[in-house]
């Protein structure tokens, strides 16, 4: 624990992937634990979870058929209602009753609420590996701002802001941001000390299909090359792309790392890829 104590005052920001929110005590005995821990030194913390899973198993429900391009949905308005129900309704309940679990004062709702996160609709571009063609995601948009005073202030009352990944402008409308995406840039604006990206798999992996081959650490470069070379592939090309485009605007460390086992977190919060993959800026 005293190794915590070095960031005091300083943000971690811990992003959740959408899955890890269906098991309550283990999302409880994992980053619960790990959160209360980082309070307990001090450290402020903020939380943005996703909910791609869920979202896509109620488009099906629904009826509808969801469409994903290079790890991103493309969202028309009927997938944005679906976003809205699974984010901000599902996902938030079941997160927020998890932390209550670990005994951590979790306050859940989205970027839209008080414009923690301001956004603009994307552009459409060329995203990797889906073809030459700039594509358009529709209502998903871009950060354009983070209302960093809001996120001092909760913490400053004991509050942990735990975001599901919609944001909004000023003008009323919703965006659908991947989670990760939200996560490293409300990491590069709070200036976080470390950015976490929990996830199902332990790390970026070699063999994407055995656990035990995890990357304890990348430089920029060698990322690069393993999304090149294929052994970087779907959901956990957005996860790298973005945590390298973020390295370099003020976050000190980002971690990849799994839910288990339970101390995973913590332990690699304390050394960076004991438990999971850490990209570092200086090496
Ligand atoms: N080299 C790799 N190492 C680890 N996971 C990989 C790799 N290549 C592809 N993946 C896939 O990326 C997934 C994680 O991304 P994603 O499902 O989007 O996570 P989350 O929902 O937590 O954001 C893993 O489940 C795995 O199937
Ligand atoms: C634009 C875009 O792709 N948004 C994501 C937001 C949720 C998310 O990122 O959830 P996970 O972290 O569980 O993958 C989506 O619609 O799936």
């Amino acid at each position: 624990m005293s190794g915590l104590r070095a960031f005091q005052g300083r943000w971690f920001v811990v992003k959740i992937g959408g899955e890890l929110s269906s098991d309550r005590p283990k999302l409880a005995g994992s980053v619960g634990a790990a959160v209360r821990a980082f309070l307990a030194a001090g450290i402020r913390v903020a939380v943005i979870h996703g909910g791609g899973p869920q979202a896509t198993e109620l488009t099906n429900k629904l009826g509808l058929t969801p469409r994903m391009v290079a790890g991103r949905r493309v969202t028309d308005e009927a997938t944005l209602e679906v976003m809205k129900m699974t984010l901000a309704g599902q996902v938030s309940v079941d997160v927020a009753a998890a932390f209550r679990l670990a005994g951590v004062p979790a306050l859940c709702t989205t970027g839209v609420s008080a414009g923690l996160i301001d956004a603009r609709k994307r552009a459409p571009q060329v995203l990797t590996g889906a073809g030459p063609e700039p594509i358009d995601l529709g209502l998903v948009g871009d950060v354009v701002d983070v209302n960093t005073a809001l996120f001092e202030r909760l913490a400053e009352a004991g509050v942990v802001p735990v975001l599901g990944s919609l944001s909004g402008d000023a003008q009323g409308q919703v965006f659908n941001i991947n989670a990760d995406t939200v996560a490293t840039r409300v990491a590069a604006k709070l200036r976080a000390a470390k950015l976490f990206l929990v996830s199902n798999v332990p790390g970026v992996l070699a063999d994407k299909n055995d656990p035990s081959t995890r990357i304890p650490t990348l430089t920029p470069a060698e990322a690069q090359e393993k999304i090149a070379s294929g052994v970087i592939q779907g959901g956990m090309i957005p996860k790298v792309e973005e945590s390298l485009a973020m390295l370099e605007e003020g976050i000190e460390a980002i971690h990849i790392v799994g839910i288990s086992p339970a101390h995973a977190l913590l332990g690699e919060a304390q050394g960076a890829g004991s438990f999971g993959t850490a990209f570092l800026r200086a090496r």
